[in-house]
């Protein structure tokens, strides 16, 4: 089996959605396929009215298809902070045209304020490792392990763009969707994330392929290395993060993966993606798509990197694969 859905950017590429069919008849929703999470949770009929803010809800009682999953309950919290929790239903779910029978699809009784305010999005769609589902008493898989052993390739594939629809296949790697040769390295999967380490600078970086995360964190060194080169940066503490005049044309940002005796390939992050939007009204000042790492304790690799990469998420072989496009 295979599966091609399209990824269309919301609010200047802050996130990434994805139509997604669950139950029968099909209700179609509009979803955050997020490989920093494991939980694939919607707005629902059981989302408190005060919390729906025109978003789509599933409705599980008029799915033919939906089970109650009784006594099972999820807790989840993000990043950024955001956050939500709810019940459980088993259903039939639908992603470009890939099913999976019983999926988990977590309904939500609760969600924080920011899912609220964003009116384009109807949850997420985890496709980190199911080691951290937060499903309890028993923990579910993602759509992706559940469609892994009927995928004619055991992996995914993420196209975001700029600006522009982008694409996730699952099972099968579109040539023509990418430029030159793909290079792979190892993913580190212990703590239920794509793991993985590039080289920066001729620096090492240890960090995780985060499509739910908008923008990159590094080391601080690095951050403020690169920063150094655009005159009036600096960080701003009210903003909590770098920022400069918007006018400034900003470096391009490079990273090479797999850098072993093939020499790897480098990820060339244009300048104009790092400029990435205004702090306020006026768009005098920017704040940065390039962000410091420290008071995370990882480093994330997120969609400002992603999207100028095609990139295989190898759940076969354990691996990431990066390629130019
Ligand atoms: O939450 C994370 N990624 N997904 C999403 N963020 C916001 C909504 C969805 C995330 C994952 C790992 C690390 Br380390 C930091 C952040």
């Amino acid at each position: 089996d295979s599966g091609s859905v399209t990824a269309s950017p919301r609010q200047q590429d802050t996130e990434y959605l994805c139509p997604v069919q669950i139950g029968s008849p099909a209700q179609t929703l509009p979803l955050d396929f997020d490989t920093g999470s494991s939980d694939l949770w919607v707005f629902s009929t059981d989302t408190p009215r005060s919390e729906v803010n025109g978003q789509t809800v599933y409705d599980a009682s008029s799915s033919s298809s939906a089970k109650r999953l009784s006594g099972a309950t999820w807790k989840i919290s993000y990043g950024d902070g955001s956050s939500s929790s709810g019940i459980v239903y088993l259903d039939t779910v639908t992603v470009g045209g890939l099913t999976v029978s019983r999926q988990a699809v977590e309904a939500a009784k609760q969600v924080s304020s920011s899912f609220s305010r964003d009116t384009s999005s109807s949850g997420l769609l985890g496709l980190a490792f199911s080691s951290i589902n937060t499903v309890s008493p028993n923990q579910q898989k993602t759509f992706f392990d559940n469609a892994m052993p009927h995928l004619d390739a055991p992996l995914f594939t993420a196209d975001l763009k700029h600006n522009a629809d982008g694409r996730y296949n699952f099972g099968y790697i579109d040539k023509s969707a990418y430029t030159g040769s793909i290079s792979y390295t190892p993913v580190d999967n212990s703590q239920g994330f794509w793991g993985f380490t590039a080289t920066v600078d001729g620096t090492d970086v240890t960090g995780i392929a985060d499509t739910g995360t908008t923008l990159i964190y590094l080391p601080d060194s690095i951050v403020t290395s690169y920063y150094s080169q655009v005159s009036g940066a600096r960080y701003d503490s009210s903003n909590a993060g770098y920022i400069f005049p918007c006018g400034s044309s900003m470096p391009d940002f490079s990273f090479n993966v797999g850098g072993g005796g093939g020499g790897g390939g480098t990820v060339t992050v244009p300048g104009s993606y790092v400029n990435f939007a205004p702090t306020d009204q006026t768009g005098q000042t920017c704040f940065g798509g390039l962000q410091s790492d420290s008071s995370i304790g990882i480093s994330i690799f997120g969609d400002i990197a992603l999207k100028a990469a095609f990139v295989v998420f190898d759940g076969g072989n354990k691996q990431l694969g990066w390629a130019a496009k």
